[in-house]
């Protein structure tokens, strides 16, 4: 980081809109001094990425002339750290460093990005989670993940406080992808759940700095954010220096008898656990696959059977683990070419008619082939993939993007418009070109609906194709069935949006 000495600049020597975070108004007897805050990021174009916080102070010249600068002021003066990063006695911040997440960035990013940025505001890291008294006020707790437990004992944590911390609230920084949010309210929301008084503002407030692979939780609730553009990192920043608390909407997985989580890591013992519900079978030395029990799940982005789910899940397993980066394009290759038909019977359920129109009541969807199911509560799955165009930051709307069995090519025809602008949801096709192995030849297309609630029952005999996806986590539910989808009526977190803003469904 560097810190220039407050001094009237050239404006030509001005950050770029689009690095800068913040800019904060310096005291000064003799004219306005002005501290901005902006992120230089190396490594784009292949090279080894690297991030600097960057600290220039400037000089409004007198005449008023400088009216780059004047933009820059108008656009991102904040006057202080905003309340919810002000820790206190009625007030935790916690910054949690989930080092597995993307490709491992998140150290390196609160190391050289944000533990300085906090410091400028006299914010900084202490040791244990403070207990109120003067010395502490400006410091935060910072937790380092150590395993894919961390995130989420450190939520039921906070899911079950001692009495006398009941009234605290608490600010979450995460520096993660979409599953450190998903730990968080997988650990937070099933005590959340038994406590039916709780008030909404004392639910934790999650602060996403966007450090995932896909991100789809941050790029779908930033997507609305007009000006100025940025990077996902600076928009991040942004967000956690200039932004509002809004409710998450969430919907839950409830899985039938026998359904179990799938899971790789690094075992140094490939036997059994010792606890009942657990088994560690090891394909490959070091690399085992754990699997769980489990009867329902929360999740914020995307619950899924057929292609999405098989993709999510073979590209984790150790067999293509090993190709790094290439191994979702390899399987994907395999999974078109193979271009299985997912036998199972699809009801929608809907408690009131949509906004867009659709009746409510039940429906079973007419086919017993599927390619892809994907319930979803958000436009995007990555930043330029756009799997539900009509979704709103924070409108609660699942949506259920569904096609029946296709041939590779027209599946990877259906997953190419959706980067274009999500025109999927558009696709029609008919005759023999759209023939799958049921012999459907009427006309096609993807189908695209407003629900409450889906339920997907697999008549697959194979395992190898009864594994459904809840937000990057695999299920494998038994033969016959079924998973029930439904959105929550209750929000369990509060999450940060971009301050200038408006969000329709914020309130
Ligand atoms: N030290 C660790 N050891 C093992 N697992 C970890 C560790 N730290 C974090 N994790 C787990 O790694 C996962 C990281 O998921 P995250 O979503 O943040 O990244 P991602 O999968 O790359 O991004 P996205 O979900 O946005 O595509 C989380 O489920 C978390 O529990």
């Amino acid at each position: 980081m560097s810190a220039d000495s407050p001094a009237s600049r050239d404006v030509a020597e001005l950050p770029s809109p689009e690095e800068v975070i913040c800019i904060l108004k310096k005291q000064s007897p003799t004219e306005d001094v002005y501290e901005i805050f902006s992120l230089g990021q190396g490594g784009q174009d292949g090279g080894k990425p690297s991030f600097a916080l960057r600290r220039l102070s400037y000089a409004r010249s007198d005449d008023g002339e400088n009216e780059a600068l004047q933009h820059l002021v108008d656009k991102f003066l904040i006057n202080d750290l905003p309340v919810y990063l002000q820790p206190g006695q009625r007030r935790r911040v916690h910054v949690i460093v989930s080092t597995h997440s993307g490709t491992g960035l998140s150290t390196q990013f609160y190391n050289d990005v944000l533990a300085p940025l906090l410091k400028a505001f006299d914010l900084t890291a202490s040791g244990e989670p403070e207990q109120g008294g003067a010395e502490q006020q400006s410091s935060y707790h910072l937790l380092i993940t150590q395993d894919a437990e961390s995130v989420k004992e450190f939520s039921r944590d906070l899911a079950a406080p001692d009495r006398d911390e009941k009234n605290i609230e608490h600010t979450v920084v995460l520096l993660s992808g979409d599953g450190g949010v998903i730990d968080m309210l997988n650990g937070y929301a099933p005590m959340d759940d038994a406590d039916i008084d709780t008030d909404p503002q004392r639910q934790p407030l999650v602060a996403i700095i966007p450090l995932g692979t896909g991100n789809a939780l941050f790029s779908s609730l930033h997507k609305i954010v007009t000006t100025p553009t940025a990077s996902e990192l600076v928009q991040g920043l942004r967000t956690l220096l200039h932004g509002k608390a809004a409710p998450l909407p969430s919907f839950k997985a409830v899985f039938p008898e026998g359904s179990r989580t799938i899971t790789y890591s690094e075992t140094s013992n490939p036997t059994s656990t010792g606890d009942d519900s657990i088994k560690a079978v090891d394909p490959t030395p070091g690399l085992g696959e754990q699997t769980e029990y489990v009867t329902h799940l929360y999740g914020v982005v995307v619950a899924s059977y057929g292609f999405h789910s098989q993709l999510v899940w073979e590209s984790d397993t150790p067999e293509y683990r090993k190709h790094g980066a290439d191994r979702f394009q390899m399987v994907a290759n395999e999974l078109l070419g193979e271009s299985h038909a997912y036998r199972a019977t699809v009801e929608i359920g809907r408690s009131s008619t949509t906004a867009g129109g659709q009746i409510a009541g039940d429906e079973t969807l007419d086919r017993d082939r599927h390619s892809y199911i994907l319930a979803t509560l958000v436009s995007n799955l990555q930043n330029t993939f756009c799997i539900s165009p009509a979704s709103q930051p924070l409108d609660g709307q699942l949506r259920l993007v569904h096609f029946g069995h296709v041939d590779g090519a027209k599946t990877m025809e259906i997953m190419m418009a959706a980067y274009n602008n999500g025109r999927h949801v558009d696709m029609r096709w008919g005759g023999t070109a759209a023939q799958g192995q049921d012999g459907n030849k009427g006309e096609d297309g993807v189908g695209y609906d407003e629900i409450d609630e889906v339920r997907i029952t697999t008549h697959e005999e194979d395992a190898r194709w009864r594994k459904v996806c809840i937000d990057g986590t695999i299920v494998e539910i038994p033969s016959g069935g079924r998973m029930v989808v439904s959105t929550e009526a209750r929000r369990h977190l509060r999450v940060l949006v971009d301050g200038s803003t408006t969000y329709k469904f914020a309130s």
